[in-house]
């Protein structure tokens, strides 16, 4: 990098702690609103990132209530309200399956132990998948309605978010950035990591032990290359 190389920054942001976050229930696509302690995180990252000097083109988040909800919060923090929020089912969660719902020690009494870890473990490994009749399967769901069905998840490991997130990263997200706007992106834990990932090129094991904080943006400064040359959260 030459030392006049204009740097572009990009924020990516988990929402703020969700109701089910803090009742530790597997979320995914399950349209959870965040709870009191996640409005206020939520808020607080935007009177954060307008205090450091943040300032933003496009902000993009997930088609999930609290990934929307959350850059509601920050957008009005920051006074940026006017701005275009884009919002894509490609930056949901990552699907949790039959999962869904469930607290950890329920879902394992009811799969058993090593199906749920290894999802949890494993870059490749899916969660049980939702029955076809389940009224939670997104292609049975109004929202999705204009999504290609045989693109919609009866479940997910994180290989297949990544993989269902990468044309929307390559063809909607980096063409932004090159032009050298600067993006907020809203999403969750799961989908976050498989944009750090490419990000960073992180391999699949890295990126399962990855933890992503609510509400604590994390900054990118990237080169005329889109490499990471800073990567930071903002102190709180
Ligand atoms: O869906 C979930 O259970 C959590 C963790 O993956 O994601 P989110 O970031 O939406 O809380």
């Amino acid at each position: 990098m030459s030392k006049t190389e204009k740097l572009t920054r990009l924020v990516l942001l988990r929402h703020g702690k969700s109701v089910w976050n803090k009742d530790r229930h597997f979320t995914g696509w399950s349209d959870i609103a965040l709870s009191l302690q996640g409005e206020e995180e939520a808020r607080r990252a935007g009177q954060r990132l307008k205090q450091a000097g943040f300032s933003f083109d496009i902000c993009f988040c997930s088609e999930l209530k609290r990934a929307r909800d959350t850059l509601a919060f920050v957008q009005s923090e920051m006074s940026l309200s006017h701005l275009p929020a884009y919002q894509s089912w490609r930056l949901n969660e990552r699907h949790y399956g039959a999962l869904e719902g469930m607290r950890p020690w329920a879902a394992i009494r009811k799969f058993g132990i090593w199906p749920v870890l290894k999802s949890q473990l494993h870059f490749d490994a899916v969660p049980p998948l939702l029955m076809a009749n389940d009224p939670r399967v997104p292609a049975s769901q109004q929202r999705y309605a204009a999504v290609n069905h045989a693109q919609l998840p009866l479940a997910e490991s994180m290989q297949q978010a990544l993989v269902r997130v990468q044309p929307f990263w390559q063809q909607t997200i980096l063409p932004e950035i090159r032009q050298g706007k600067r993006l907020l992106i809203v999403s969750h834990k799961g989908l976050l990591r498989t944009l750090v990932m490419q990000l960073e090129g992180l391999t699949g094991a890295q990126v399962m032990r990855l933890s992503i904080t609510t509400g604590q943006p994390l900054c990118y400064e990237l080169d005329s290359s889109l490499n990471p040359v800073n990567r930071y959260y903002l102190p709180g």
